[in-house]
């Protein structure tokens, strides 16, 4: 049930187990990847009839493509394979693959041609695969564009064309594959930014290399596995000190609900007691819909909590900054969010002191609150998601969540997951001020703090995911639903364990 979190690998992590493994391969690995993509596409070829468009590149990724081609062909289906590049340019595994086609019989065509009356039964990707360095253009972007109004399932070979592996931003165009088999492990740019609008479901085919034998991974795809130790029954003899205090700071005049939306998902995700401190002087002192809350003013609350957050509502005032610089002086785990963030990135100061921290720190930034930390901005984050979390993480010494499409987890000591949850109905206000109460919520519990990030993380997307299978989202999905969906899920978590071994 708990299934192994995947490792994720860049390009060069990549080619560094194929140089070890390809020497002694056999069959060579091309002719297990050909292999591969052609049984996953079989399943995509399920009642549909006609031909297969496979469009073939310079590269190995052409190859594939090629030994993909003969297997339909000698499998009796009727296959176009278009190739336009230069053949004595080919690397020898990939001119091996043409030559193998042609001898089943086969021969590329040099244009791409137009979709036969009843349309293709599958158009294939074999452009580029890890090998891309470049922005398309001329007849590759013309051909991708093609490719893409085609109205056939899209079928991707290691990566869409386009896509850049390791940072998931598209080169110029990329193919929108509806399914992507990808080749020996996972990679950064499948997941993250725009890798899921373009590639689709994503299949591992391994090709039997044990990739984590050959270089440990330093990334992982977020599953339940990563946080399984801490789904552990409640002892029946415990009481609400048990489960720790916490206090959600920020609050400040227009902006009480962030913080309150915070508090009611670290209430609802099982913290024994939740104090919001809240700036504004004339904040509610109760919260109506959630009694069980104290409200206080920012200043007078108990210094011994067993975790804090600051942020939500938060703003930049003088007051903000004060209560800032008192937080990141207690010996608590602290999550800093939004404002926090904003009024650290202008504080050298303070970031000296936040890093010196003996006590776990947590940021949650989104990439332009991410940017201004960076002192660059926006794009540079989005540029590189899991190079931005990872400096992050490694200047602050702090656990970091760079949110967004694919929320990259980057720890201190150098290792990142990426989150594969959550959707674009979340993109709307408060969302984020739940994520820190469910995660402030964990850590008050005595979750470490990495599994904290990683399960809060993955928690909120799943929640959203369920809430959108149901018809509440995405559009319309409000951050308030997400928490009482995050309760439900983290106690089916908790019975799950239990009934797999406790
Ligand atoms: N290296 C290997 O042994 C294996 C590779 N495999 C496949 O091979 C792929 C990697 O092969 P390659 O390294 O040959 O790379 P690709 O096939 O991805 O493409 C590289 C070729 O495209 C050119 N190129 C890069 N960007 C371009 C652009 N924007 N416009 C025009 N030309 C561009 C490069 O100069 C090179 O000739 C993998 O993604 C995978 O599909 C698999 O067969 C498994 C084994
Ligand atoms: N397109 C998306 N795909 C997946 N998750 C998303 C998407 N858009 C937003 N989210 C998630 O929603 C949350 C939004 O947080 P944030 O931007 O801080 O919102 P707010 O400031 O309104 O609280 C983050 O956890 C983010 O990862
Ligand atoms: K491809």
């Amino acid at each position: 049930m708990f299934l192994p979190a995947q490792p994720i690998y860049p390009v060069a992590g990549i080619r560094e187990i194929e140089a070890r493994v390809m020497p002694g391969a056999k069959p060579s690995l091309m002719e297990r990847a050909g292999r591969a993509a052609a049984e996953d596409a079989v399943r995509l070829l399920i009642d549909r009839p006609g031909p297969i468009l496979v469009a073939c590149g310079p590269g190995n990724n052409g190859g594939d493509g090629f030994v993909l081609a003969r297997h339909f062909r000698q499998a009796g289906r009727e296959v176009v394979a278009a190739y336009a590049d230069d053949p004595a340019r080919m690397p020898p595994d990939a001119a091996k693959a043409l030559a193998d086609f042609r001898a089943s019989g086969g021969e590329p065509v040099s244009s791409l041609p137009a979709a036969p009356a009843g349309g293709w039964a599958l158009v294939v990707d074999a452009l580029f695969g890890i090998g891309l360095t470049r922005p398309l253009e001329g007849r590759h972007a013309e051909w991708i564009g093609a490719l893409n109004q085609q109205n056939a399932p899209r079928f991707a070979l290691d990566m869409p064309s386009g896509l850049d592996t390791d940072t998931g931003r598209v080169l110029g165009i990329a193919f929108r594959a509806t399914h992507t088999t990808t080749f020996i492990a996972l990679k950064p740019g499948l997941l993250t930014l725009d890798g899921p609008d373009h590639a689709g479901e994503v299949s591992v085919q391994r090709l039997d290399v044990d990739a984590a034998g050959w270089l440990p991974p330093l990334g992982h795809a977020v599953r339940p596995s990563l946080f399984r130790p801490q789904l552990t029954p409640r002892a029946r003899n415990s009481h609400k000190g048990s489960y720790g205090d916490t206090a959600i700071l920020g609050g400040a005049p227009g902006m009480c609900g962030a913080a309150l939306l915070a508090a009611r998902a670290a209430l609802w995700l099982g913290t024994g007691r939740v104090y919001a401190g809240l700036l504004d002087p004339r904040a509610p002192t109760v919260d109506v819909s959630n009694p069980e809350l104290m409200l206080r003013p920012a200043d007078e609350l108990p210094e011994q909590v067993s975790a804090l957050a600051i942020g939500p509502g938060l703003g930049r005032s003088d007051a903000a900054a004060a209560l800032l610089a008192r937080s990141v002086c207690l010996d608590r785990p602290l999550v800093l969010d939004a404002d926090a963030l904003n009024l650290l990135a202008a504080d050298p100061a303070l970031q000296r002191v936040l890093a010196a921290r003996a006590a776990p720190t947590l940021l949650t930034p989104h990439p332009a609150e991410a940017g201004r930390l960076l002192a660059s901005d926006t794009a540079a984050v989005q540029a590189d998601r899991v190079a931005a979390a990872l400096e992050l993480s490694a200047r602050l010494r702090a656990e970091v969540v760079l949110k967004g499409c694919g929320s990259v987890i980057a720890c201190s000591d150098g290792r990142w997951y990426i989150n594969g949850t959550g959707h674009p109905g979340m993109a709307s206000a408060g969302m984020g001020d739940v994520l820190t109460g469910l995660l402030v919520a964990l850590l008050a519990q005595g979750w470490p703090a990495e599994r904290a990030l990683i399960g809060a993380v993955h928690l909120h997307g799943a929640a959203a995911d369920r809430l959108s299978r149901e018809g509440i989202g995405p559009v319309g999905l409000t951050a308030s639903e997400v928490i009482g969906t995050a309760r439900g899920l983290l106690n089916g978590w908790l019975l799950e364990a239990q009934r797999n071994g406790g």
